[in-house]
């Protein structure tokens, strides 16, 4: 077999003698590290403990699962011996100031797919740095609180039948998977490339009756297939497990929406800006695909809250537009020059008339 890259020499090339670079390399290695010790718990599943026990509730209400809290220990002890000035992860209420001189800030969902924890479905690690700027003593959460497109490189480790670890340093997305044996990450492939039309969909169907108009209908025509509007079939598609989802897109295609809803708590969506959307939206860009919250491109956003949730629509970038062209067009019909009704009240009729 052609001798492959290794995660090792890429940083080394890509950090070159720039500094903030090379303080962002060693910063992977130390995630590449923590996910290899997460890898390796995986691997022994419920001989290494219960990992789905609910252990509390997370900062947003969700159940907190044992292995929620030890994978965020374990990035945080990898993030303490990088460059870091201040670390933030989904899973503490407040991001901690790790060391205020270092030039990069870090946020993480240590464990994406919590649900899927005792189901061996695929779950993952995501991460997003950030230049830390000055004063983070004064206030830590200050460097999440400015565009995605600022961040310096992103990407998530995923747990499946492989361990993979997928990275962008703002020039292209690359795959590297995990050998076991010699615990090095590996490239397999070169710079991904998604496909910008697909066939295949994410979404989580169960909450149609939740959904605004724009998303119903714009499900409701995939689903007719080749009947319908869209003139050809469709394929769902959906892990519970954002990772997973990202994974087979970067891989094949694909989209993925989890958009905002009527039900208390998800009136933003699910996702979190700075820990999920972001990092998902920087990998995809930089792989030829599109992320937008329906309205603006993800990393054009700005976070005013470290925890704040968005709406989410990634993949392939024909699709991601017609999701954004359905938003658009529902706000010039919201426009009080039209006088419609507000985007989730319109909405038995649409269903009745697509279903
Ligand atoms: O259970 P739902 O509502 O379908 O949500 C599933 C989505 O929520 C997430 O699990 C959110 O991430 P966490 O597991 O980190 O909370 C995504 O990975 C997944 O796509
Ligand atoms: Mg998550
Ligand atoms: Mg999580």
């Amino acid at each position: 077999m052609a001798e492959h890259l290794r995660l090792d020499s890429y940083l080394d090339f890509a950090a070159g003698r720039t500094p903030h670079l090379v303080a962002v390399c060693q910063t992977v290695h130390s995630i590449a590290a923590a996910g290899r010790q997460i890898s390796r718990i995986l691997a022994r599943g419920p001989l290494a403990g219960n990992l789905g026990a609910i252990i509390g509730a997370s900062i947003d209400g969700d159940g907190q699962k044992a292995l929620d809290a030890m994978t965020h220990t374990i990035l945080r002890e990898a993030l303490a011996r990088a460059p870091v000035a201040v670390f933030a992860s989904e899973e503490s209420d407040e991001p901690e100031v790790l060391d205020p001189h270092a030039p990069l800030a870090v946020a993480v969902d240590p464990l994406d797919g919590s649900s899927n924890i005792d189901t061996l479905a695929p779950i993952g690690t995501i991460f997003s740095i950030m230049p830390a700027g000055m004063g983070v003593a004064d206030d830590p959460a200050a460097p999440f609180l400015q565009p995605g497109r600022q961040q310096l490189a992103a990407g998530f480790v995923i747990y499946g039948p492989q361990t993979a670890l997928v990275l962008t340093l703002g020039a292209g997305t690359r795959v590297f998977t995990l050998d076991p044996d010699s615990g090095a990450f590996i490239a397999t492939r070169g710079e991904i490339e998604v496909p910008h039309t697909t066939r295949e969909y994410a979404i989580n169907g169960s909450n149609l009756r939740h959904w605004a108009p724009e998303i119903r209908t714009y499900i409701m025509e995939l689903k007719k297939g080749r009947n319908g509007p869209r003139g050809e079939d469709f394929n769902t598609r959906w892990l519970a497990s954002m990772v997973g989802d990202a994974f087979r897109i970067l891989m094949r295609g694909g989209i993925y929406l989890y958009p905002a809803d009527q039900r208390r708590g998800y009136r933003a969506g699910r996702l979190r800006l700075v820990y999920e959307a972001n990092p998902i939206a920087m990998l995809m860009e930089q792989a030829g695909a599109a992320a937008t919250d329906g309205r603006t491109a993800v990393l054009d956003l700005v976070a005013d809250d470290i925890h704040q949730r968005c709406p989410l629509v990634f993949g392939s970038t024909d699709e991601v537009m017609r999701v954004a062209d359905a938003y658009h067009a529902g706000a010039v019909n919201e426009s009080p020059l039209f006088k419609t009704r507000s985007l989730f009240r319109k909405t038995a009729s649409t269903i009745e008339s697509l279903a």
